[in-house]
């Protein structure tokens, strides 16, 4: 591979330019080995130099099997088959229950899986047992014959397989629906248990279910747990390699069919043989908010998925009763997103909606103001993962990704902080947003909205919405997350599937002193997710939490696909700490013991954000959410290929969001579950950081708001004479918030010194109460042109003393809070006019640099750029 093409892959994971050379230089042009160089980084410095090496070697060995991207076909996931299941525990044991047919499928399944080229069997013998006894197929029954005592049936499948003692109520009303042939719609809080309700159809007829689903990863975890409890399952896509699974699917020799939705289009007439032969009893729709442009991970094909309604209907294929029905499940849909899935998939008209409560009682919400974008900040605000991590890592088990405790690093916990804040030396650089409360950047939403009308922006390559977008992990397929994941090494209780019972399903605790009981309880162990942006950022900060001793690793699409699955891996066997993840960590991730999901810089809709933080507390122990976003900033859309349309409502998501984080005073749980429909009949949920610390002293603010609407209103005026004056045709400049602003301060002495922050955090109060509105029809993040509305003018002229009472936002606390007015902003401005002050400022600047990062820069001397420079000395050296 050429040198270019080795530092843009390594480049292209997420690392910084300074480490790839770096490790190039050590390694050589082998990807491989420079990846393990990198990820090796904090090991690199550890004491003993034998623990160091063991680990590299068996690192190194996982990683040196990787496919590179562009061979990612190659390593696109293969269904992990019966066969192979059994396999591994010798020969196929007879199962008691298993009659004639079974077997002979069975011997069918070997014989075929023998031919292909099989993969190394899976290490977790739990599981192989576990599919050795899975009843293949079961006994066909219709669905009219199934019975009043269908509930018992229920229990005993449930019992058998997967050792729970009953149904939640939603999971009844699910099922009932389903026994009665109707279409059904399902909407239940993250890790309520969705899937129960479309695998027990399967059990219960012994007709195949075809289950939709978005990811590969999702569906191969899916598959992998049913294998556990002895049912069986495959998934079809293009991640499957194996071919011949799809046939033997079709055949009828799985019992829950897993498909993504681009596949199940081409498969509609095999899918009616497969309904007149076996049988389906069900076509479950998972994650169904996919179908809709209103939803926050919309896909179109999933729109196409109305082929089902229509071509499995009793009209159609005469050999049916009924038409098959659809289930479509989700754990984020707002009201608008419910119809239209309703609408696109062509559900029946009798459709059932079961809905349950969006509330997670036990997961306690808060946001806090970060930077979030330096060394500074990570260790102001991973300080407290750091020290509970550091004092439990001391007895953990080591990880094989990341080193295991302090005590293994040379440096203390602090010095090693310290030895990577040299390296982190570039970020010092003066962040004007540091020294200047005003330095919210106007026009920031356009610059960085490359997605309106779906063009880049700015010529240069470097921004274009592809490079952009590929830096973010937008880009989702159902195969781009093709890792498996699963609970590999979960331990079945010993006396297996039907000598236990786990305790009934709790019910959502509703009474406040049930739930105020999440409020100060200490957190059980458990793993924690930080969420971020972009892909650089999953290295940046595993990376220092590893160097600050937590065994931590990074996650993103880019990275080998053999470090994913080790990521996975590890994740689930507890002997990680900490996940800094990209969205591609993402839907049905269900690991009962998280205890914490942080995201780390601002999530893109509230959707995203509650299903990523419902990934905490499925164990239904206590579990913090933590949003760490610069509230002084207004948050940006993360560059994506969007027709006008969807732009729109992704600035509409992202606002929605924004404003969740600027709140102050309502409930984090009830905003939540509110945004989706629901109406919060508990009023406060006890334990998210407004209902802690309650909400900050209420404000009678009319003085400031007459001003505000007067000066806007006195500009619109001035503006409406202008744009439709003599010189027809010429519009004005409308005054954005930034110049009212500073008509504000140079005609009102007592806001000379007044913060922009403070007032947009005012305007967007005037909003919420109809006295204002945007005055163009650009849709934003917060208002941009304000105008005023005619209530604003009622309110305005109003002669009674009717007081404008508000609860102040974050960002008008944080400016009230923060000693950098805007007057300090003008003469830290005006230092830079002065030759002497710049001059000392850039003095200072300079010194900040790090002798390291001084020694790489006079390594490479002439050329233009980095890339250039090293391919120019690689060169010379071959
Ligand atoms: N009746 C039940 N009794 C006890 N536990 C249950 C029951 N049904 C499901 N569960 C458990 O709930 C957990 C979550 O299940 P599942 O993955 O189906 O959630 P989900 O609703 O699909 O979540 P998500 O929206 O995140 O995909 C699983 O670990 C499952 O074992
Ligand atoms: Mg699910």
């Amino acid at each position: 591979m050429e040198p270019d093409q080795v530092v843009a892959e390594l480049v292209g994971m997420g690392f910084e330019l300074s480490d790839v050379t770096n490790a190039i230089e050590a390694v050589g042009l082998s990807i491989d080995g420079a990846i393990d160089f990198l990820l090796d980084d904090s090991r690199r410095n550890t004491a003993s130099a034998s623990t160091s090496n063991t680990c590299i070697t068996s690192c190194a060995g996982t990683l040196g099997k990787r496919a590179s991207s562009s061979s990612r076909s190659a390593s696109k996931m293969r269904q992990p088959s019966i066969n192979e299941f059994i396999q591994s525990a010798g020969r196929p044991k007879r199962s008691k229950t298993m009659n004639k047919l079974d077997m002979s499928q069975l011997e069918v399944l070997q014989r075929d899986a023998g031919g292909c080229n099989m993969h190394p069997p899976p290490e977790d013998t739990d599981l192989h047992i576990a599919v050795e006894k899975a009843e293949l197929p079961y006994n066909h029954k219709d669905e009219e014959s199934i019975g009043p005592d269908w509930e018992k049936q229920v229990k005993n499948l449930l019992h058998k397989h997967f050792g729970y003692s009953s149904l939640k109520n939603f999971q009844r009303e699910a099922l009932e629906t389903w026994l009665a042939h109707q279409d059904c719609l399902v909407l239940a809080a993250t890790g309520s248990g969705k899937s129960l309700c479309f695998q027990i159809p399967a059990l219960l007829t012994g007709k195949v279910v075809i289950v939709i689903s978005p990811l590969i990863s999702l569906m191969h975890d899916q598959c992998l747990k049913l294998a556990k409890h002895g049912v069986s399952a495959c998934f079809l896509g293009s991640g499957q390699i194996d071919r011949s699974v799809e046939q033997k699917a079709m055949a009828g020799m799985y019992s829950i069919i897993y498909v993504c939705p681009e596949t199940i289009l081409r498969l509609i007439k095999p899918l009616q043989s497969l309904a007149e032969s076996r049988g389906i009893a069900l076509f479950a729709i998972d994650e169904v908010h996919c179908v809709s442009k209103w939803g926050h991970d919309f896909r179109p094909d999933y729109r196409r998925l109305s082929v089902l309604r229509e071509n499995f209907r009793m009209d159609t294929m005469k050999f049916l009763k009924f038409d098959i029905p659809i289930m479509a499940l989700t754990a984020t849909a707002t009201t608008r997103v419910r119809e239209d899935i309703l609408q696109s998939l062509h559900m029946s008209k009798a459709t059932q909606i079961v809905l349950t409560s969006f509330f997670r009682p036990n997961l306690r919400f808060s946001v806090k103001h970060s930077r979030t974008s330096s060394i500074e900040s990570y260790k102001k605000d991973f300080h407290e993962l750091i020290s509970i991590y550091s004092r439990k890592g001391k007895t953990g088990r080591k990880s094989k990704l990341m080193p295991t405790n302090p005590e293994e690093n040379s440096d203390s916990s602090d010095n090693a902080s310290n030895g990577c804040m040299d390296e982190y030396n570039g970020i010092y650089e003066v962040n004007v947003d540091d020294v200047v409360g005003d330095a919210v950047s106007e026009s920031e939403d356009e610059v960085r909205s490359p997605g309106r009308c779906g063009l880049a922006p700015l010529k240069d390559r470097q921004l274009s919405v592809e490079y952009l977008e590929d830096e973010c992990d937008l880009v989702q397929d159902v195969d781009d997350l093709d890792v498996s994941c699963g609970e590999f090494s979960g331990k079945l209780p010993t006396k297996g599937f039907s000598g236990f019972l786990l305790p009934k399903a709790p019910d959502l605790p509703s009474k406040p002193e049930e739930r105020a009981k999440f409020q100060h309880e200490p957190l059980e162990d458990g793993p924690t997710i930080i969420y971020v942006p972009t892909r650089k950022e999953t290295l940046s900060i595993s990376k220092f939490l590893s160097r600050s001793g937590i065994k931590a690793a990074a996650y993103n699409y880019k990275l080998p696909k053999s470090h994913l699955r080790q990521v996975h891996k590890e994740f689930h066997e507890n002997t990680l700490q900490v996940i800094v993840a990209t969205i591609a960590f993402g839907m049905g991730i269900d690991k009962l013991n998280v205890r914490r999901i942080i995201h780390y810089g601002w999530p893109q809709s509230l959707e995203a954000y509650y299903q990523e933080a419902g990934r905490a507390g499925r164990d239904g122990k206590v579990a913090e959410c933590v949003l760490y976003a610069n509230l002084s900033r207004t948050p940006t859309l993360l560059p994506s290929q969007r027709s006008e349309e969807q732009t729109k409502q992704a600035y509409k998501m992202l606002s929605d969001c924004f404003r969740y984080g600027m709140n102050t005073s309502c409930c984090r749980a009830k905003t939540l579950v509110e945004y989706f429909g629901e109406r919060f009949l508990l009023e406060k949920c006890l334990v998210c950081d407004i209902c802690i610390k309650g909400p900050p002293e209420r404000q009678n603010l009319k003085a400031e708001a007459i001003i505000f609407l007067q000066v806007v209103a006195t500009h619109c005026r001035n503006f409406a004479d202008i744009s439709y004056g003599g010189d027809e045709g010429r519009l004005g400049e409308k005054l954005n918030i930034k110049a009212l602003v500073s008509r504000i301060r140079e005609q009102y002495q007592q806001f000379s010194a007044s913060d922009l922050l403070w007032w947009r955090g005012l305007a967007r109060l005037l909003e919420v109460k109809g006295f204002i509105r945007e005055g163009d029809d650009m849709t934003r993040v917060q208002i941009k042109y304000p105008e005023v509305t005619n209530r604003g003018r009622q309110f305005m002229s109003c002669e009674t003393e009717q007081p404008f009472h508000v609860y102040p936002e974050a960002d008008m606390l944080l400016s009230m809070r923060s000693p950098k007015s805007y007057s300090s902003f003008t003469e830290w401005g005006k230092g830079w006019a002065d030759p002497e002050i710049r001059r000392q400022r850039l003095q200072r600047k300079r010194t900040w640099k790090s002798p390291k990062k001084r020694k790489s820069r006079k390594r490479q001397p002439d050329s233009n750029t980095v890339r250039g420079r090293l391919t120019a000395k690689l060169s010379k050296k071959k």
